[in-house]
């Protein structure tokens, strides 16, 4: 039974957008993009989940997988999003390690839907990285012992898994025709619309961070999944994630 953190004495008031005290929220943090896939998440795979955050309908639970203790919260969609919230996460609590869990729509030939995708980067056309005036591109990348540890997760459990380059864009309706070929061609494999911004607050930050995916559409052969299917059938992808 999920229950709501309440009546707890704490000094620590929380932020404008997450409610949570410092100590509610564990040093590892799943994000899906849907905070229901979140609930789902926590409903159905967490042991104890408590509820620590209801600010917005973002919500999060903390409780434990095989004893260990875990944080599933959303993230919401695209960067200024997930910037907002992995921000807090990693500044206010203390979080070490944010895994991404999302959908994503796959653009290579040999990439289909129910696929699961590690990102090793996220190339953008967002302007999130323009903030810390560097003066040149930067890369943004996943923590290499998370990602090993994620291939090695999914090697174990016989699940077959992608690693590569993901796109992280502003835009989920591109009136361009031809941009997802360019993005293609040049070797991506899918497109989502916040990991970039999570890498970069995670270097930012000197924290770990990774992306997996679940591919649930594609956008060249229109293969695609229910918006049901979207939120419920990513049990692949969370077993690599809740593994390390
Ligand atoms: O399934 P989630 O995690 O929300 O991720 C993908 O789905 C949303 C778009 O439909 C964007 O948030 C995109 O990144
Ligand atoms: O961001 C996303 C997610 C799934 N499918 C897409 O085309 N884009």
């Amino acid at each position: 039974m999920l229950k709501l953190l309440q009546n707890r004495r704490v000094a620590y008031m929380g932020t404008p957008h997450n409610s949570a005290s410092k100590g509610d929220i564990a040093k590892t943090v799943l994000m899906p993009g849907d905070p229901l896939r979140a609930k789902f998440i926590a409903e159905h795979f967490l042991e104890d989940a408590v509820c620590f955050n209801r600010v917005r309908n973002m919500f999060g639970y903390t409780g434990t997988y095989k004893g260990k203790e875990v944080s599933v919260m959303g993230s919401g969609m695209g960067m200024p999003s997930m910037g907002i919230y992995s921000y807090e996460l990693f500044s206010e609590y203390d979080v070490d390690r944010i895994i991404r869990i999302g959908s994503a729509g796959g653009y290579a030939d040999d990439v289909h839907v129910r696929d699961v995708i590690i990102a090793m980067a996220a190339s953008t056309d967002s302007n999130y990285a323009s903030q810390y005036r560097l003066g040149g591109t930067f890369a943004p990348t996943a923590d290499y012992g998370m990602l090993s540890a994620a291939v090695e997760a999914a090697q174990q459990k016989n699940i077959p898994v992608k690693v590569g380059n993901v796109l992280s864009t502003d835009v989920f309706y591109h009136v361009d025709s031809e941009y997802a070929t360019r993005w293609k061609n040049m070797g991506v494999l899918a497109t989502e619309m916040e990991c970039a911004a999570l890498y970069m607050n995670a270097a930012y930050f000197g924290k770990k961070a990774l992306g997996i995916f679940t591919v649930s559409d594609h956008l060249f052969t229109g293969e695609e999944l229910s918006a049901e299917e979207r939120e419920t059938t990513f049990t692949d992808m969370m077993e690599i994630a809740l593994a390390i």
